[in-house]
């Protein structure tokens, strides 16, 4: 569909009670919490879109506003077969109003109409939405809320996935904390309130929807609410004797209570019953074919100035692959932490830390095993000879690291790097300590004060927001600055996971991350 330049119409003279910029208002499609969706008709060329409108009153609230702006964000940034295109954005007086692709029905309409689908029909909507809430992970993207309305159609069954409103970009070894969602969709690990990882509640929403389509009633069922979320949290549920054994087991791995436990996106994409017969074609080739040219839509904005809204320069029309960039979101980021000089000459005496680090789990291995079948809790050892666990990590740069161990440490067997992982491996480096988590920052900020970090500025009611705490710290080396940040989530009296990520700046970008792990592992000798 080409959508055109509409700057002539002007918004102040469009009946908003019929018109949208140059959409003529239709029947109302559907109506979320946040949006009341209407078809619109193309006034000159009658093309039809789905006008997905927001009350400006109401994004006069932050996190409204936020979930908007996620959404445009992601849409814009997305292109696959099975995820709704986004054409335009319009701000008219009362309405902010997302242009989408139109689709026939969503997957609520067609439950209600034939109660449950057959094993078939079900497989070819389910490799579908796997394979689109697949390309939001490789994306860094979990959508957070996948439920039946949110599984939109054609009269052909194409499946297009939609509502990002709820979605997060999601960065590695970041936790996600927000409790988002639909209380009969939501995973264990949401519902208790636990740091979550974004991919795994996703996985526990397909494991609902494909129960869903093949009993057409929900998995946790009962009569109130608190007992749905207790069912869930138990894993208590049964599946009827008409689901098919492959089916049955597919869901069961799905539905697990424990989400290290639970398969993963890559494991479900080899289950026997998703494969079933065939899978479509752009599910059997690689993922890299995506976006395909042709399926491009540049997003423009009615008036051209809102673009400014949504971090995009007002003259361009904004084409979706090179605009999206996470800084943008980081914005929302609490702001930093950093010790005073009293904070840090206060004794804060040395934790007994237990370090181990872990990566996220292959899609064919156990979930405690690393790709090489040995246990992925790794001691950090100080002053042996240093090891290398990091060609396990396709970020690391496989060959810089090698070269890097080579020149620095005289070491050349190196293990040989994953090929052909489904999901990237994700690290999370786990600090456990019964030191309050304040403690154990300041403890970081003396260790890294040591190494000659400097830290930002930060406001005292900033130092713990969410039960996250976090400090940022800058290394000046010769020829290059790291940005560490660190950040402490409490699990709980015992367990504390420290998350640590680096960046460069624009005058020195992180090209080669080998002087970042380097400021890492310094780091990791001076706390043990
Ligand atoms: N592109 C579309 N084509 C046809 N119908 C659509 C389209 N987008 C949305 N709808 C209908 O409108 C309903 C509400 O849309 P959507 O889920 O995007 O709104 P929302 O306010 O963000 O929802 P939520 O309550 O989940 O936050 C959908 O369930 C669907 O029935």
């Amino acid at each position: 569909m080409q959508i055109t330049a509409f700057s002539s119409v002007d918004s102040r003279n469009v009946d908003e009670s019929q018109f949208i910029g140059p959409w003529k208002l239709g029947r109302t499609l559907g109506e979320g919490n946040l949006a009341k969706v209407k078809l619109g008709i193309h006034a000159e060329t009658g093309e039809r879109v789905a006008l997905k409108m927001i009350r400006n009153a109401e994004l006069e609230d932050e996190s409204l506003w936020n979930h908007v702006l996620r959404e445009v964000m992601i849409l814009r940034k997305f292109q696959h077969p099975n995820i709704l295109s986004l054409y335009q954005v319009l701000r008219v007086p009362k309405y902010t109003v997302l242009a989408l692709e139109y689709m026939d029905t969503d997957l609520h309409s067609i439950l209600a109409k034939c109660k449950r689908l057959d094993e078939f029909v079900a497989r070819k909507i389910f490799q579908q939405i796997v394979s689109a809430v697949e390309y939001c992970h490789q994306n860094n993207v979990s959508h957070r809320d996948l439920k039946l309305e949110n599984i939109l159609l054609t009269k052909d069954f194409t499946v297009k996935l939609s509502d990002f409103s709820l979605s997060n970009f999601m960065y590695d070894g970041t936790f996600l904390r927000t409790s988002c969602g639909t209380p009969h969709y939501a995973a264990p690990e949401v519902i208790q309130g636990r740091y979550y990882d974004g991919c795994d509640v996703d996985i526990w929403g397909c494991g609902i929807l494909l129960y869903l389509m093949l009993t057409g009633e929900f998995p946790f069922e009962d009569v109130t609410i608190s007992n749905v979320l207790s069912r869930a949290c138990k894993g208590i549920y049964t599946v009827p004797s008409h689901v098919s054994t492959n089916a049955t087991d597919l869901i069961r791995r799905m539905l697990t209570v424990i989400p290290t436990s639970r398969i993963k996106i890559g494991e479900i994409m080899c289950h026997p019953w998703f494969i079933g017969d065939r899978l479509p074609s752009h599910l059997s080739s690689a993922q890299d074919s995506f976006p395909s040219p042709e399926k491009q839509h540049p997003v423009s904005y009615y008036p051209a100035e809102i673009a400014k809204l949504f971090g995009s320069s007002p003259k361009s029309t904004v084409n979706a692959q090179n605009n999206v960039s996470h800084p943008s979101l980081e914005g929302s980021y609490p702001q930093f932490y950093a010790p005073t000089n009293s904070d840090l000459s206060s004794s804060a005496e040395a934790l007994p830390f237990h370090c181990f680090v872990w990566a996220g789990s292959s899609p064919c291995s156990p979930p405690n095993q690393n790709i090489n079948g040995t246990s992925t809790a790794v001691g950090i050892a100080s002053n042996s000879s240093p090891q290398s666990h990091v060609s396990i990590l396709p970020t690391s740069l496989p060959s810089e690291h090698a070269a890097y161990m080579a020149k620095t440490f005289n070491i050349h067997k190196l293990q040989s790097p994953v090929s052909s992982r489904l999901r990237p491996f994700r690290w999370h480096f786990g600090i456990q300590s019964n030191k309050a988590p304040r403690d154990i920052l300041l403890q970081f900020c003396k260790s890294l004060q040591q190494l000659g970090a400097s830290f930002r500025p930060y406001s005292t009611e900033d130092f713990l927001r969410e039960n996250k705490y976090r400090v940022d710290a800058k290394f000046n080396s010769d020829n290059f600055v790291v940005y560490l940040t660190f950040e402490v989530f409490s699990l709980g009296s015992l367990a504390n996971v420290i998350d640590i990520r680096f960046s460069g700046n624009r005058a020195s970008p992180i090209n080669n991350p080998m002087p970042c792990f380097e400021v890492v592992k310094r780091f990791f000798q001076k706390i043990i």
